[in-house]
């Protein structure tokens, strides 16, 4: 058997610090003298954190989720992969994958000569998973994801622990721990753990059926949770003072569970990354020649509403 390329998948609900650990994970890897492969997938038909890995051999799979609508994608991006000889691939699925199904097709008889799993890295956002996991704020396709999410991870990482005070902490863990008996947790705040930890060989034999991952229980897993999670994205942005985008962001109804995208403010001719997620906002000068653009990701959201508000708030400037 020829060369094996090591493969980490990185999971986790919106927003809850994957991107932050895959650009940890890249880093040393590519300090360690590795070619690094890596595959994006996002729910929506625009990437806008690739600026992010332009030094890697990176594959942007959109406009669909890889553990199903685009698992034929997910196949051919892996077939790829062999050819580019790459050391280590790592695979960040979208905030709402499965990461059990993103498994399925890399132990696929065709890549199983080829891939070697070393890890399933989950994100979870300590801040946010009491109300994920409540009956009242949050609906049983956030639930039943986070689980799937929590149950098939090697490796949990309870990221944003500075936005969560000791008590709700404790909280959090017991519950955790209670789902993924056995499974190691890490706290941490933006993705700082050891680099060795997360880049440790986790994942022995892999069974895909085993009990343990709740959604891997017979061979068809239903995706319905896909079906309430939508993306919706505003191309026509106008420039912003920070101030108002800032308070259009805080408005916006609670089934907007994250936003992302490239702005520009009227202060500056600069272009900006934001990130929008657990009610915080993040700005970030970035030099890029993409085009401004919005991105906002919920559970069962009125896209109507949301357009027209927008509309409404920003129509004087568009025009
Ligand atoms: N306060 C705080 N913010 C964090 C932490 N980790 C990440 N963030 C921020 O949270 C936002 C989302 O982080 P990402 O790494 O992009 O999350 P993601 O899971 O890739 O998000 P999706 O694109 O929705 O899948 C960014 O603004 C991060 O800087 C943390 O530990 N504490």
């Amino acid at each position: 058997m020829g060369h094996t390329i090591d493969v980490y998948i990185i999971s986790g609900f919106l927003g809850s610090g994957k991107t932050t650990v895959l650009k940890k994970l890249v880093e040393a890897s590519r300090q360690q003298g590795k070619q690094v492969g890596v595959i994006l997938n996002e729910l929506g038909d625009t990437n806008v954190e690739q600026h992010l890995f332009a030094l890697e051999k990176t594959v942007e799979l959109l406009n669909g989720c890889i553990c199903c609508s685009m698992q034929d994608d997910l196949k051919e991006t892996l077939h790829q992969f062999i050819e580019h000889q790459v050391d280590v691939l790592f695979i960040e699925g979208t905030g709402v994958a499965n990461p059990n199904e993103i498994v399925e097709a890399i132990v696929s008889p065709e890549m199983i000569d080829h891939y070697s799993i070393q890890s399933i890295i989950s994100l979870v956002d300590a801040s946010q998973y009491l109300d994920y996991q409540s009956v009242f704020s949050s609906s049983k396709e956030i639930r039943t994801l986070l689980k799937e999410q929590i149950t098939c991870a090697s490796l949990i990482i309870l990221n944003k622990v500075d936005l969560v005070a000791d008590r709700k902490m404790k909280k959090v863990v017991a519950s955790i721990e209670k789902q993924a008996t056995g499974v190691p947790i890490l706290n941490s705040t933006f993705g700082n753990v050891e680099v060795e930890e997360l880049l440790k060989a986790r994942v022995q034999t892999l069974d895909v059926n085993s009990s343990k991952c709740t959604c891997g229980s017979g061979d068809t897993c239903s995706h319905h949770h896909h079906a309430t999670l939508k993306a919706v994205k505003f191309t026509e942005v106008p420039v912003f003072s920070k101030k108002e985008f800032e308070k259009w962001l805080k408005q916006l109804p609670k089934e907007v569970l994250r936003g992302k995208g490239i702005v520009k403010f009227d202060e500056t001719d600069a272009l900006y990354s934001f990130q929008y997620a657990s009610g915080h906002l993040q700005i970030e000068e970035i030099s890029s020649s993409q085009a401004p653009i919005i991105i906002l990701i919920g559970d069962r959201l009125e896209l109507t509403s949301l357009k027209d508000k927008y509309e409404e708030t920003f129509l004087h400037k568009l025009s």
